[in-house]
């Protein structure tokens, strides 16, 4: 479990994330969504130990982050793709599982580049990948190691939709080993998740399943629940 207790974190005089306390479960699929700016990236990277935070902790499998040994438990997949440019699909890939102490099989490789439909691609350079298959590669280079734990940033943006719906297909299959939070703007990928975490205001305004949210607000998707959230908001300013 990753659990997180009171967890501030300012840049500067900006509070971006106020007192967030929340446990993301194993075997599970768990959408941190909310508006651009809200600190959705902030708070991975300070689970990831990338950003320190001003208050509170943060435990994963029980351990304080940030602990290096926690690193080679995690598959990261960040927003933008820290790739070897002048290296070849597959060299990355390598590199990134040696990097983290394993040495995956060649069957491991070949079925995570089947999976993100990298496969006829891995001898190309990186440098000639678009940027969905640079994507595709971030995504095949957290999974390589089989990780416990799962933190995808945004993970399919610039993926088209056949290859999106099989994606989702394998995470729902993986989380039968992993805990994941995975971020993402697009609603009907919310709907996909088991839990949600909806972040407004510096911190978590409402979590449940996607389907117990929508119940809750009368809500027919997951954007009307971030409406019905400004209009209370706005009726409780006007009331004061
Ligand atoms: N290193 C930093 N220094 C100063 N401000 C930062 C830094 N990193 C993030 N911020 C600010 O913190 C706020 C939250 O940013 P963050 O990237 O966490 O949002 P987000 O919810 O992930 O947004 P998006 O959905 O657009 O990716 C923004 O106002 C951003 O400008």
């Amino acid at each position: 479990m990753i659990k997180l207790s009171n967890i501030s974190k300012s840049f500067g005089k900006q509070t971006i994330l106020q007192d967030v306390s929340v446990d993301i479960h194993a075997n599970k699929i768990t959408g941190l969504i909310g508006p651009s700016g809200t600190g959705k990236t902030t708070l991975i990277k300070c689970l990831m130990g990338m950003e320190r935070y001003d208050n509170g902790f943060i435990s994963i499998n029980n351990v304080t982050v940030p602990n290096r040994k926690l690193l080679n438990k995690i598959g990261y997949m960040a927003q933008s793709d820290p790739l070897y440019h002048d290296l070849t699909g597959l060299e990355n890939i390598q590199f990134f599982s040696h990097m983290y102490g394993m040495k995956s099989s060649k069957q491991t490789i070949k079925s995570i580049l089947n999976l993100v439909q990298l496969e006829q691609h891995k001898k190309k350079l990186v440098q000639h990948y678009s940027g969905g298959m640079k994507r595709r590669l971030s995504l095949a280079i957290a999974l390589i190691n089989q990780p416990d734990y799962l933190i995808l940033d945004e993970p399919t943006v610039g993926i088209d939709p056949v290859l999106k719906l099989n994606i989702w297909d394998q995470l729902h299959d993986l989380k039968k080993d992993s805990t994941m939070l995975i971020t993402t703007h697009i609603m009907d990928e919310a709907m996909r998740c088991d839990q949600l975490l909806l972040m407004k205001n510096k911190g978590i305004a409402v979590s449940g399943s996607p389907q117990e949210i929508l119940e809750k607000f009368g809500a027919s998707d997951i954007d009307q629940v971030f409406l019905k959230l400004e209009e209370r908001e706005h009726e409780n300013a006007t009331s004061n």
